[in-house]
């Protein structure tokens, strides 16, 4: 730390003279004045760190003083003296930002050790706000790496962005983002965070289908120790970690219909109570919510409460699959190829032309997931540099064809197919079906319900 420079205001001039000459030689950078202008005047063309303050001044109150001088320099501290100190003085010169009071007349000692006391604080407080740039720096940094990282060159990606970017100026709006499974949802809920001033908070991920059904009440609100069987410390709840952050709530569908009641009280009053506690606690979280399903069905089915709805989507963002945006699979495929390759320490790989072609007539029920994966695997069974449709999965090669005349074309009941075959192929395996479909284990799950599949296998064993 550079040496504190220290302002002496007093209209005693031996007084500022003596104190100036102790301060000097204890190390300290001095300035001296003895009118109330003259320091003002000071303090215009020098930074000071500290200012020795009498509160009485020929024609001046020092407390007026000390106000003005907090507002202007609210970074210089202020240690007050005075010969007159009462104790109503003392409170409202502490009230008004003071960081120390003397009383006249008192020992060189005495303000060396207050003038030591403020320099630890100085050293704390800069220490901090050097935290708090180094931690927006890293924050910007994320930031600027998820965007750049969210690729599509698509209008209908270019929109989903710019509705991000909107979502990101409105900190205490709540998103719903809707689309199908591995179409980025996700990725969206993090850039509208981290572009917005929740930023340097908890982006805090739930996934709602794998929350148990007795822990989800805990595990939202929060318990107190001993409240159940099991809660052996005093715990906060996803509401609070994600005060002045984001909560994202992904698979809100799968959230259960007494859960969602306590939920809208939630979000409507800010104020959550931990189970096992009375006594509420404000938390200010905005809700990014996600859901491959269509909530207004699910109203209709009366597995989803309207008024939650309402509450969840006052802005509503859509991500459209990959086969509806074909032009976005080149500039992805190229983005993941060479992600990979540098992760695999393996040279970036020339594509073929056929890859794309081949790649754009795939419908991708996994979305732009299963082409990260595949890219993947590509990647790695690669022998040379250049990647050719044999490097990609044959079942891509042969759904891929143009269909035959007469070939049904509804996508959930050839989802539906799909996932049956996967699961057949992967002896009802789910984690290996969901690999091999490109999808996520939930994910797989829920089309499993979904599409009422049955997990008995040819041996009519489960
Ligand atoms: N436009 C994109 N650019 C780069 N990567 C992407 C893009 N869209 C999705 N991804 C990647 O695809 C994978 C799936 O994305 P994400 O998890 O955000 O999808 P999701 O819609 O939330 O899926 P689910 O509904 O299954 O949870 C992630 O690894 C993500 O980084």
């Amino acid at each position: 730390m550079n040496k504190l420079t220290v302002l002496v205001l007093d209209d005693e001039k031996r007084f500022t003279e003596e104190l100036t000459e102790f301060l000097e030689n204890s190390g300290f950078q001095t300035f001296e004045a003895n009118s109330a202008a003259q320091g003002l005047s000071l303090l215009k063309k020098q930074s000071i760190d500290l200012l020795i303050l009498d509160v009485r001044l020929p024609g001046v109150n020092g407390l007026d003083i000390l106000k003005k001088v907090k507002v202007k320099y609210p970074n210089m501290e202020v240690i007050i003296v005075s010969a007159h100190g009462d104790m109503d003085t003392v409170i409202k010169a502490m009230r008004s930002g003071a960081i120390d009071y003397l009383r006249k007349p008192f020992r060189h000692i005495d303000i060396r050790i207050a003038i030591e006391r403020t320099e630890k604080f100085l050293f704390l407080q800069r220490k901090v706000k050097q935290m708090e740039e180094k931690n927006s720096l890293i924050s910007k940094n994320l930031e600027d790496r998820i965007e750049r990282h969210f690729i599509g060159i698509s209008p209908q990606i270019k929109e989903v962005l710019d509705m991000a970017m909107t979502a990101s100026k409105f900190p205490d709006t709540n998103v719903l983002i809707t689309g199908e499974s591995g179409t980025g949802k996700e990725n969206i809920a993090r850039i509208i965070h981290f572009a917005s001033k929740r930023k340097d908070n908890m982006f805090c991920a739930v996934n709602s289908s794998a929350v148990t059904d007795s822990l989800m009440e805990s595990e939202f609100f929060g318990h107190k120790k001993g409240s159940f069987t099991g809660a052996l410390t005093d715990k906060k709840g996803f509401f609070e970690t994600s005060d002045e952050g984001t909560l994202f709530l992904d698979e809100i569908a799968d959230m259960p219909m007494n859960l969602q009641a306590t939920m809208l009280r939630a979000i409507e009053e800010k104020k959550i109570t931990r189970v096992g506690e009375t006594q509420p606690i404000a938390t200010d979280f905005r809700i990014i919510s996600a859901t491959n399903h269509i909530l207004d069905d699910l109203v209709e089915e009366k597995r989803f409460r309207l008024d939650l709805v309402h509450r969840l989507n006052t802005l509503h963002i859509h991500l459209p699959t990959l086969r509806e945006r074909p032009e976005d699979i080149k500039p992805l495929l190229l983005y993941f190829a060479e992600d990979f390759s540098r992760k695999l320490n393996k040279p970036s790989p020339i594509i073929d032309e056929e890859v794309f072609q081949t790649l754009k007539s795939y419908p991708f029920p996994g979305n732009v997931r299963e082409l990260k994966n595949i890219t993947e695997r590509a990647i790695i069974l690669s022998k040379g540099n250049t990647l050719g449709a044999k490097d990609f999965p044959v079942k891509i090669k042969i759904k891929s064809t143009q269909p035959e005349k007469g070939t049904n074309l509804n996508l959930e009941k050839n989802e539906a197919k799909l996932i049956q075959l996967a699961l057949n192929n992967c002896n009802n395996n789910q984690i290996a079906a969901a690999n091999a479909l490109g999808i996520q284990r939930m994910a797989l799950a829920r089309k499993i319900q979904k599409y009422k599949i049955s997990l008995t296998n040819k041996e009519g064993q489960k």
